[in-house]
């Protein structure tokens, strides 16, 4: 079963009602939270074995303590619905449908957030996931490792010649050995672990590498803690880390600094004369070469590593976008829409597709109405084919009224994990729109014979994150796609621009 349920019939939605053992519930966690339930199969949370209860999440939240007084920095917790909280057992499966895990619910709770299963975690089947192969579990890596000290680096991005460097420069210093843990986050993990496989010939023979899918948590400082608890766990004595950390379970060291020397060569700060010292590449610098596409220096890291990066971040030439054309009816959204598309398909290399309200209502989004659900589910269903074209290196074009802030955000987020995005708010004024009412709709929305009319019986949220602001009673069609235009190119998305 793929869908989120229960298969006992409805619980009644009162979690202190005794539930019957036969009573088990199926559900498809986050993402991330799916990231916690491998970590805690894979023994990587010590002490941890399941999701906390209530009494634990308030005390790790006021003393960064569990209720046994050991210290632990993050809750880990795992939010369903009433109905799947009153279950005795939670089986949790992974977005293809296959059963990962199942929860022993025993002390369910709620909070302002919603309401949590709490209980010990235990695999279902043989563990899947990405790189699963790659990923033995925390105590058969430790007992893998040799005697002595380790060192432990959670990796969240390419390492390159300067991080290469101050690993090893740590680890002659303690005479470790290097454990990379590199953390499988965002939305191309595999990648990530391949570009860190791709620096195994710059780092120390005695180096060991585990990908741990750990992350990232919004508060820096408990974020790094927990990182330290899982080096700890796989086997970690020290742990390289930007933030300084008190409490944590193993040492924790500062990246020494190292600068690039005349010979391009990365060493400790202390062995180079400032004079002979040579400037590194800024973030920013970095994706600006990544951007349009220009080799990185050799001197900033390897070939093999570059590739890698490369592949994580892609020139912008070659990845996709959208423009999202919102606004009331009649504001010029399909014209302008229509005539964007007309200019990306003689001038840019890209496949274009428009996503236009009246297309999509009769195909992808054939039976729904007006209302503000299916108004929310016509507007997401756009952003999620959206996001795939744009995965795919495409142009789309989407022109649906999308009257709800919260659609445009959803668009605006799934997108944007696959490309570039941008929103256009056609702002031409209600009079306008009405005055013009080319479909007779504003007329029938007046008289009361068309319910729910955007701008007259149903609402219109003004964005007030738009990229872009355009009033078509004062701009021309064309000096309006030209404004889409030219912030396309600013943007660099848009880059060789043969004017007509
Ligand atoms: N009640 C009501 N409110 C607004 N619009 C209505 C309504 N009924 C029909 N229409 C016609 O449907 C078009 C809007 O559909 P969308 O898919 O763009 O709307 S939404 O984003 O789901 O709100 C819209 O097209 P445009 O004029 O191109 O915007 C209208 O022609
Ligand atoms: N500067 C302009 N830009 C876009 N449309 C304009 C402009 N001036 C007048 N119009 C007219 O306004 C109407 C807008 O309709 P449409 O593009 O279907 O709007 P929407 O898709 O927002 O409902 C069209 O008849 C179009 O010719």
């Amino acid at each position: 079963m793929s869908a989120n349920g229960t298969d006992a019939g409805c619980p009644g939605g009162n979690v202190d009602v005794p539930a019957g053992p036969q009573r088990r519930a199926t559900w498809v966690p986050e993402p991330a939270e799916l990231s916690d339930v491998e970590l805690l199969l894979d023994g990587a949370f010590p002490p941890l074995r399941g999701f906390l209860t209530a009494d634990e999440v308030e005390s790790v939240r006021t003393r960064q303590r569990l209720t046994a007084d050991v210290p632990w920095p993050e809750p880990i917790v795992l939010t369903v619905p009433q109905e799947i909280a009153a279950a005795a057992e939670v089986e949790l499966h992974d977005v293809e449908g296959a059963p990962v895990a199942v929860v022993r619910n025993d002390a369910a709770w709620s909070d302002a957030t919603g309401w949590h299963v709490a209980g010990p975690v235990e695999a279902v089947d043989e563990p899947t996931g990405v790189l699963r192969r790659m990923r033995p579990p925390a105590e058969q890596v430790r007992a893998q490792l040799p005697a002595g000290p380790v060192l432990g680096v959670l990796p969240e991005s390419p390492l390159h010649h300067r991080e290469l460097a101050q690993i090893r420069q740590l680890a002659a210093e303690l005479d470790a050995h290097v454990l990379l843990l590199p953390r499988m986050t965002g939305p191309r993990p595999e990648v990530l672990v391949q570009s860190v496989l791709a620096a195994g010939p710059e780092l120390p023979e005695s180096t060991t590498i585990v990908p741990v899918p750990l992350v990232r948590r919004s508060d820096p400082k408990r974020d790094a803690l927990l990182a330290a608890h899982v080096a700890a766990a796989y086997g970690a004595t020290h742990l390289i880390a930007e933030t300084a950390l008190e409490r944590a379970p193993i040492q924790v060291l500062e990246p020494p600094e190292v600068v690039r020397d005349q010979a391009d060569r990365w060493r400790p700060a202390a062995q180079v004369a400032p004079a002979d010292s040579r400037p590194g590449l800024s973030d920013e610098r970095l994706r600006e070469l990544l951007d349009s596409g220009e080799d990185l220096p050799t001197w900033f890291t390897t070939p093999a590593i570059a590739e890698q990066q490369r592949r994580l971040h892609p020139p912008l030439a070659a990845r996709g976008f959208t423009v999202l054309f919102t606004g009331l009816s009649g504001a010029g959204k399909s014209t302008l829409a229509r005539a964007l598309r007309d200019e990306l398909s003689r001038h840019d290399h890209r496949a274009v597709t428009l996503l236009d309200g009246d297309v999509v209502r009769r195909t992808l989004c054939e039976g729904l109405g007006f209302s503000a659900e299916d108004r929310s589910r016509n507007v997401r269903r756009i952003g999620y084919v959206a996001a795939e074209i744009t995965r795919h290196g495409g142009a789309a074009i989407c022109a649906p009224i999308a009257p709800y802030h919260a659609d445009r955000d959803a668009v605006r987020r799934m997108v944007r994990e696959a490309g570039g995005f941008v929103l256009v708010h056609v702002a031409t004024p209600l009079g306008e729109c009405e005055r013009r009412d080319r479909k007779g709709l504003y007329r029938r929305a007046r008289t009361g014979s068309l319910p729910e009319f955007t701008g007259i019986s149903a609402p219109y949220e003004f964005p007030d994150d738009a990229d872009l602001v355009l009033d078509t009673s004062e701009l021309s069609q064309d000096e309006a796609v030209e404004r889409v235009v030219a912030l396309l190119r600013e943007r660099g998305w848009v880059r060789s621009w043969i004017s007509a």
